[in-house]
Parts: structure tokens; sequence; C-alpha cells
């Protein structure tokens, strides 16, 4: 059956389709075919009225946590008015639909979760152990927009909720994060909603709040052990990829040493990658990039201190050590000696006496001579690091202290405090401004409000050092380009381009990142970058990107990109189409 036949069968299911749907701006003459009359108001608005009143109601809500709810609710019954909306005003809403208030939903999910969506709508694939034997039938159940039925998706997002931004193991409630991150890949790069698939697995959680809260959703036990949770994964992402073969596969906030063993796992056999190593060593790598510049300090001259040394820690080390051996011609033992790792029990060094976990024992230090640091101020003293990077999750460990020991050592520190949510982060930009004296070149993984010296009235804005840079251009270019695997070196061509699309103005304004209402021109090159490395390194498998990218014409190859953008007007062309044939 296509879908106008099933439009033509039942046509009102056409004004119950989130994606189709159009509210109270759905013209008369449509309201007509489908027998809608009298089903809402008779006036006809523009979608502009609708926008208005929308962010009149928005505003409305006394905490962001509502908000976030509300904008739920939205973009699950009327998705054409949402992401116009998000489109219109991305700085107010995506801090609502992403990182903090994401955060504080995930942290509220299950008790939010029934007013998310009207019923029968959902709002994401939930996957528990116990639905082993069924998940064929279960994935296909999953049909947000059953009147769309002619669309693949093309994209999952999948976490077990065990490390949902710095706020721990969420369980089930961490479905936030994949139902996020793809309102951002469409918002951000244009992806067409109904090609997304947030997906949450079930396999229990550690969290004993969530195992005694009567409303939460997820099962009612601890987590289960390896031997289990390997097989689970195996058969989900295997039944997934059989179900739909080209599906681009986002591992999200699993806890670390899952993280990457799954990726070691599957990254040359599936077409996947995981946001919190490789994207944000992609992001972070972008901004360092720019912060040298800006710092005025030969990259080889670093020193790298890491406070945190988990999946997102770990990624960027690696890809700096990259950056450094391709880029300044250092030997991968030189660019490792720039990185230093502190975790909870102080600097990582490899005679400590404790078992280190695999992923910290590459950068682990021998050199230093039997002595070990275990606070902060100590691991500064000894390393006189010019960067710190903070992906700990602990709230205000960038003390005043240790930011005046930064400016002390440096006459432009850089100073990133990572983690996410802001609740978790090392510092704010404020503090990093009133300690450092206004040194400090600053980026942090959630965005802070703009900083104005209370003796100059110079304002100045903080760069934010988020994923959300890399992940929506990085998966529309695998899926443009259509390679078997994310190599690394199409990862590394994100950052580049990431870190090139700074326009002359951002850089006069010392940015390290573009401004957010950019974000879409950011995807673009960044997914054109990875099209043409993908063409380069000989993996595309699509022919039109292949003779495009062999063309050797940017602005062509830009255009391509933004061609296969998803926007709010195409779906105005979809109900348009629709309903010539009714
Ligand atoms: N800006 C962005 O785009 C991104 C930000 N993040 C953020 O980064 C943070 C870390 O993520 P991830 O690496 O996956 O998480 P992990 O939980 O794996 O890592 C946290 C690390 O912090 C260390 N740590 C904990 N307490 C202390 C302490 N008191 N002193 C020093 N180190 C400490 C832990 O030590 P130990 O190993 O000993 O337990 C661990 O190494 C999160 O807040 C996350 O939201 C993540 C991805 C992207
Ligand atoms: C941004 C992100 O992916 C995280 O904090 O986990
Ligand atoms: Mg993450």
């Amino acid at each position: 059956m296509t879908v106008t036949d099933n439009v033509q069968n039942q046509p009102q299911q056409l004004s119950r389709s989130p994606y189709l749907n159009q509210g109270t701006s759905t013209s008369s003459e449509l309201r007509a075919s489908l027998h809608l009359q009298g089903l809402s108001p008779a006036k006809v608005e523009s979608l502009e009225t609708q926008k208005k009143r929308a962010l009149v109601q928005l505003r409305s809500k006394s905490t962001n946590l509502e908000k976030y709810v509300f904008l739920a609710w939205l973009r699950n019954t009327n998705v054409h008015l949402f992401y116009s909306l998000i489109g219109d005003q991305l700085e107010e809403t995506l801090p609502l639909i992403y990182t903090p208030t994401v955060g504080t939903a995930c942290q509220n999910y299950s008790s939010i979760y029934p007013f998310l969506a009207p019923p029968g709508q959902p709002d994401g694939l939930f996957l528990s152990i116990n639905d082993l034997p069924n998940l064929k039938q279960i994935i296909q159940n999953y049909k947000p927009y059953p009147q769309d039925s002619g669309i693949t998706p093309q994209i999952a997002v999948i976490t077990d909720g065990s490390r949902i931004l710095g706020l721990g193991d969420l369980g089930i409630d961490g479905m936030g994060i994949p139902v996020g991150k793809l309102q951002l890949y469409v918002a951000g790069a244009g992806i067409d909603p109904r090609r997304t698939i947030p997906i949450t697995i079930d396999v229990g959680t550690n969290n004993e709040d969530k195992l005694n809260d009567e409303f939460y959703l997820g099962l009612k036990q601890k987590r289960v052990s390896d031997d289990k949770f390997f097989p689970f994964v195996d058969a989900v992402l295997e039944t997934l990829t059989t179900v739909y073969p080209k599906m681009l596969i986002q591992f999200e906030d699993f806890s670390s040493e899952h993280a990457f063993q799954l990726l070691e796992k599957y990254q040359d056999r599936k077409f996947c990658f995981n946001d919190d190593i490789q994207g944000t060593g992609a992001v972070i790598l972008a901004g360092f990039m720019n912060a040298i510049h800006v710092a005025g300090i030969p990259a080889k001259q670093h020193k790298i201190l890491f406070y945190g040394s988990g999946s997102a820690a770990v990624g960027i080390a690696k890809q700096l050590v990259s950056y450094f051996v391709n880029d300044h011609g250092l030997s991968e033992d030189d660019a490792r000696e720039m990185v230093w790792l502190v975790d909870s029990k102080g600097l990582v060094t490899l005679d400590r006496g404790d078992k280190l976990a695999e992923h910290k024992v590459y950068f682990a230090r021998k050199d230093n001579h039997g002595t070990q640091f275990h606070d902060i101020a100590a691991v500064i003293e000894h390393v006189q690091p010019t960067v710190l990077l903070g992906l700990s999750s602990q709230s205000g460990a960038f003390s005043e202290s240790v930011l005046r020991s930064m400016a002390k050592l440096n006459d432009r520190p850089i100073v990133f405090p990572l983690s996410n949510p802001a609740s978790q982060a090392e510092c704010t930009f404020e503090q990093a401004m009133v300690h450092t004296e206004g040194k400090v070149i600053f980026a942090s993984g959630t965005a802070f409000p703009k900083y104005t010296d209370p003796k100059t009235g110079l304002i100045s804005s903080p760069g934010q050092g988020n994923n959300m840079y890399i992940f929506p251009g990085l998966g529309l270019g695998g899926i443009l380009a259509q390679p078997d695997h994310i190599s690394d070196r199409l990862i590394y061509s994100a950052a580049r381009a990431c870190a090139n699309a700074l326009t002359p103005e951002e850089r006069s304004q010392g940015l390290l990142y573009p401004v957010l209402p950019r974000i879409r021109q950011v995807s673009a090159e960044v997914a054109a970058a990875v099209v043409a490395e993908s063409v380069a390194e000989g993996t595309a498998r699509n022919k039109e990107a292949i003779a495009i990218v062999e063309k050797n014409n940017g602005e062509a190859l830009l255009d391509f990109v933004s061609s296969n953008m998803w926007t709010t007007e195409s779906a105005d062309k979809d109900v348009t189409r629709l309903a010539a044939h009714l």
C-alpha cells in the first residue's frame, strides 16, 4: 500500500500523523478533503502565528522541565511547527531540548514520560533484555509516523543509560539523551526526523533511587553481568541492521569501560561510532586547533592536563596525539608525552599500585620517579600545564586557586570545563574569567551566560565545546558517502572541518567554535569534509557523492550536501504532494 492509498482510505489519519499534521494552519481545502471540518476551530492560521503562540506558551512555563515537556509534546504532535520554532529560536530552545535541561528531564523521565506524547505515539524505542526472543518484531513495531510508511530509518542513537551526561546511571530514564541527540540531527544537520530511531536498552540499573522509585518504568533489577550484556547488545545490533541494513549507529552515554569495548568490537564490523569517545575527541581537537592560535604558543610546546580519565578524556587525548603526529610531525611517543591524565585517585601513573583500567594504560606516566600526585594543586605544580580540560563530572573542581595557578603559569591559559550538564561543570565561565583576570581561553560542555566585566563593561562570550558540532555533520556525511565503517580518518576530517568553519569575524572575536545559529552551515561543512575524505580513502559507495567529489569543486559538494538536508519546507511539500492525490 502506498502512502497515498493509506491517506485516501483513512483521510483523517493525515491529521493524526505528527509529521503531516499542520494543526491550525491546515488549509481549508485540505480540511475539506480530509473531512476535518469541525474538528478544530475554523480559522486557518499562518505558521508564523502558530509559532508566536507556541513561543508565548513556552515562555509562560515556570520551570525548564515544564518547557521540556511542552516542547516534547509539540514535537510528538506537530513536527513541522516544532522544528520551525527550534530553527528560529535555537539559542533559547537548544538548552531546553539538549543540555542542560535534558539532564533534568532524564533525572525525572519516568515521572514525565506519559506527558511527552499522546497515547500510541512512541517517544523512542525501548528494548529490554527480556525482549531478546522478540527483538525483530519489536524493532518493526516502532513506527512513529505510520502514515509515511515508505521512509526507512537511517540513524539510531543507542544508550543503556549507564552514564547519562555527568549524572551517572539513570537506567531507562536515559532515553532523553538519544531523543535529544536525534533532535540535533534534525535541527542541526537536516536529517529527516522520520529517519531517526532513539533507542534505550534496558539491562537493569544500579541506581538505588531508581530501583526504589515507584514510578520508575525500567526493569527493577541490578544491571546484568557482562556475559549477558554483550550478547544482548550483539543481538540488538544484529537485528537492527538486519531490519535496516544501512543504519548508522551512534553509541551514546555507555559507562566508559563498556563504551571502549563496544567501540573496539564494532567499529570495523558495523557502520557506527561512539559519540563520547570519537565525537567529543573531534570537537575538542577542533577547539584546541583554534585555541592554540589565540594562545600564541606553538602546538608542540603545550602540556595538556586532563582532569578525568574516562571515555571522553581518553577519546580527546587520542585525537590530540593524532593531531601532533599528523600535523606537527611528532613521533607518537613524543605526542603522548604531552598528555597527563588525572582520575579519582590522582595522576595516572604506571607505578601507582592499583590496576589501571585498560583505556588509561596508554597515557599512564612513567616519568614521575616514584612520586604520586593525589590532588589537583600538586599535579598542576608538577606538570605546569598550558591546557586544563575537565571531564570528571566534579562540580567546582576548578576552584579559585586552580584557576589562579593556571593564570600564573600562562599568559593565556586554556581551560575547558567540559562536563555536563552545567551542574557538573568543573567551573563556570564567570569563575574562569574572574579568577584568571580575563586571561582564560574558555569552552564548556554546556553553554554558560556571557560575562560582563564590571570595570570595563566589556562583554565576553564563552565557547561551547560540545560534540553537537560534530555528530550531526559526521552522521550526515556518513549517510551521504555510505562507507561500510566510520574510520578514524573520517572523524579527523570532521574535526578539521569544524575548526575551519569559523568565519573571519568569529575568528577576530577570539571564538573557538562557530556561533550556534550557524550550526546547520557547520554541519554541512563537516558532512562535506566527511564525504570528501570517504572518497579519498576509497570507502565511499554512493556513486553520486563520488562523482561530485571527483569534480574537485568544493561549492558543488556543499550544494550536494545542503540539497540533501531536510527542512520544514520539505515537510510542507510532502503535505502538498499528498493533498494533490486526494
Ligand atoms: N562536552 C562534551 O561534548 C562532552 C562532555 N562529556 C562529559 O564528560 C564527563 C565525563 O564523561 P566520561 O568520560 O564518559 O565519564 P566517566 O565517568 O567515564 O569519567 C569520569 C572520570 O572522572 C574521574 N573522576 C571522578 N571523580 C574525580 C575526582 N574527584 N578527581 C579527578 N577525577 C575524578 C573518574 O575517575 P575514575 O576513572 O578513577 O573513576 C573518571 O576517570 C561527563 O560529565 C560528560 O557529560 C562527555 C562527552 C562529551
Ligand atoms: C555531550 C555528551 O555527549 C555528554 O555529555 O555525554
Ligand atoms: Mg554523551
